[in-house]
């Protein structure tokens, strides 16, 4: 797997992830979802720098241009809840791309730490030959992106396929590298050091889901 990590490089993307972060700011649940919006954005930007390009040839009213256009098949697909916000800066760029949408939540059977992924909701086109962006912003023991992914093989099977997060850990970035082909690219912005007993990432932002929607009932 190609590891894309923005904040190798330092740019206004710092900015948003601190507010992301910060307890304070996440108060702001609007302010939130827009800031994960804006880093959809930006790593949509970066990751158009692996697409195809073809010429093509433009009139303006005074003459002819030539520009590369993008000439991929995207197909965009988000990960319910916390996807959602991510899958519209990712869609704001490319704005003419297909949409899934798949759902993904941690089921906790007993009272203890131990917990399952349950995949159950799923609206898709056809993955076959298609540029699949898989978008979710919390990349933690990394269960959701691969278990969505086997959900998502009955969709055909895509040409190439760039993951998308904004924080993720460590761990989760192992279990990625080993169960995505090795042509697969993840675009994340933040990566932290660690995982704590109920698998949330330290320090990371809590979680996302809720600080975007509000908490939600366990059943
Ligand atoms: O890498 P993992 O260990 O699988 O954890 C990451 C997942 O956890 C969060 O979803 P959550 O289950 O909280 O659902 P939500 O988006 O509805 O809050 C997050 O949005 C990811 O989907
Ligand atoms: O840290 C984490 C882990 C999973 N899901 C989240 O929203 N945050
Ligand atoms: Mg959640």
């Amino acid at each position: 797997m190609h590891v894309h990590h923005l904040l190798n490089n330092n740019s206004i993307a710092n900015k948003f992830i601190a507010q992301l972060r910060d307890v304070t700011v996440q108060e702001d649940r609007m302010r939130f979802r827009r800031n994960i919006e804006r880093l959809g954005e930006i790593l949509s930007y970066e990751l158009s720098s692996k697409l195809q390009y073809t010429t093509k040839e433009i009139t303006t009213p005074l003459g002819n241009s030539k520009v590369e256009l993008p000439a991929n098949d995207i197909v965009i697909c988000s990960i319910l809840r916390a996807g959602l916000p991510l899958h519209n800066g990712i869609l704001n760029y490319f704005d003419d791309a297909e949409n899934s949408f798949i759902s993904a939540y941690r089921h906790h059977p007993n009272e203890d730490e131990e917990f399952e992924i349950k995949v159950e909701y799923l609206a898709s086109p056809s993955l076959n030959d298609k540029t699949l962006i898989l978008a979710d912003p919390m990349l933690a023991t990394g269960r959701s992106f691969v278990n969505v992914m086997q959900a998502l093989k009955q969709m055909g099977t895509p040409k190439e396929i760039h993951l998308v997060a904004v924080i993720g850990a460590e761990e989760g970035l192992k279990l990625l590298d080993e169960e995505f082909p090795q042509h697969t690219h993840l675009w994340i912005a933040a990566i932290d050091q660690k995982l704590d007993h109920r698998g949330y990432i330290v320090p990371g932002l809590g979680d996302a889901g809720d600080l975007c929607f509000g908490s939600k009932k366990q059943h």
